[in-house]
């Protein structure tokens, strides 16, 4: 099996400042703190350790390029385009849209290299360049609507990249999976009038952005029931991901038919992570992993894209980043430094409530699908 990967070294170079959400902002008491959430750090550590492991050396790199003007406005209205182009010259940079997701002087151009590395992991599999492939981009995605960027994301990577294999692929009916700990509003909202594209997304439950990713929210007009949300309680862990993952998500695979999946996929589920609680290790993100696989080796010849989101600890996005690729590509991980400390965590095991949760979820989320 070939794999793709994808990486640039100006995904590293994303620069967030130093506040942590917000700039500094002595008067409220908000200090400078180095590295914002979405400091750039988490993701080139995860591609050093890809390098360092020997796991980059069984991978085909798939190389990046910026996304076109035109692509983004696939997705995207000029105005906000043409706010990052601006914003991006000015010395100090911007920010996205929503006051926490800062960047630097070229930061539309690193923006545009994301989604352009989306697009060309997408390209190369749809084309049968590799049999499957990780597009470790930064900035994330998945939050950014039309009209604004949101939520450290600039542009939506995926979003961008399935308009591209729709228009210019002729990819009839694409499936995007989104395991970000964070509801993928984002992707929902560009899909929700499109049948030809399935958004399902796992996420804590309320979490972010405010009040939304709730079950009801199925999409609308054509694309009334290709949405689907899949709300998780804090503490989940592997095994209320997994248990989502078959009684819901492979499911509504099955049911939409897709001829391509595409992966949202955040590490921010993460035990470690500091911007959320669902408490799932590095096992649990290579199971996941292996369904969507699978799922895709049944329906579209193993099809199969993923694409970075977010995922915020210093200590664990490398090692889930790498055991995940290593998962993708069908080779033996690296073992797990804390696989001792979290095997027998509670909450990593399986709770009734959840199991109940999923399935009352599925009989509700699946049966609709046209
Ligand atoms: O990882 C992310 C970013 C979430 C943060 C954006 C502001 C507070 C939470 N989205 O998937
Ligand atoms: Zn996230």
């Amino acid at each position: 099996m070939t794999t793709g990967y994808l990486w640039h070294p100006l995904y590293g170079w994303n620069d967030t400042g130093s506040g942590s959400l917000t700039p500094a902002d002595p008067a409220v008491g908000l200090q400078p703190v180095g590295h914002h959430f979405a400091h750039p750090d988490n993701k080139r550590r995860m591609h050093e350790l890809v390098e360092v492991s020997g796991l980059l050396d069984q991978l085909h790199r798939v190389p990046a390029r910026p996304a076109k003007r035109a692509e983004i406005l696939r997705v995207h209205t000029e105005e906000h385009h043409d706010r990052i182009v601006a914003e991006s010259a000015l010395p100090k940079g911007g920010d996205a849209g929503d006051g926490v997701s800062p960047f630097g002087k070229g930061g539309y151009e690193i923006a545009a290299l994301a989604a352009g590395g989306a697009l060309a992991m997408v390209d190369a599999v749809v084309r049968g360049e590799v049999d499957n492939g990780f597009a470790l981009v930064n900035p994330c995605g998945h939050h950014a609507v039309p009209e604004t960027g949101m939520g450290f994301c600039v542009f939506n990577n995926v979003a961008v990249a399935v308009r591209h294999a729709q228009e210019v692929l002729g990819v009839e009916r694409i499936a995007v999976v989104d395991w970000d700990v964070h509801h993928g509003n984002g992707t929902q909202a560009v899909f929700w009038e499109d049948p030809r594209v399935l958004t399902v997304s796992m996420h804590q439950d309320r979490l972010y952005p405010p009040r939304g990713g709730t079950v009801g929210e199925r999409g609308g007009g054509a694309g009334l029931y290709t949405n689907l949300n899949v709300p998780r309680p804090p503490g989940t862990g592997d095994a209320g991901y997994v248990d989502a993952m078959d009684a819901v998500i492979v499911p509504a695979l099955r049911a939409f038919q897709p001829d391509l999946v595409v992966v949202a996929c955040g590490f921010d589920p993460s035990y470690f992570d500091p911007l959320a609680h669902t408490m799932v290790s590095a096992a649990g993100f290579a199971t996941l992993t292996e369904r969507v696989m699978e799922a895709a080796a049944e329906l579209c010849d193993g099809r199969l894209a993923m694409v970075q989101e977010g995922g915020y600890s210093i200590h664990y996005v490398a090692i889930c980043g790498a055991i995940t690729i290593a998962t993708l590509a069908g080779v033996e991980p690296i073992a797990d430094p804390y696989l001792a400390l979290l095997a027998d965590v509670y909450g990593i095991h399986a709770l009734e409530e959840h199991q109940l949760a999923s399935r009352k979820a599925a009989e509700v989320l699946v049966a609709d699908i046209p």
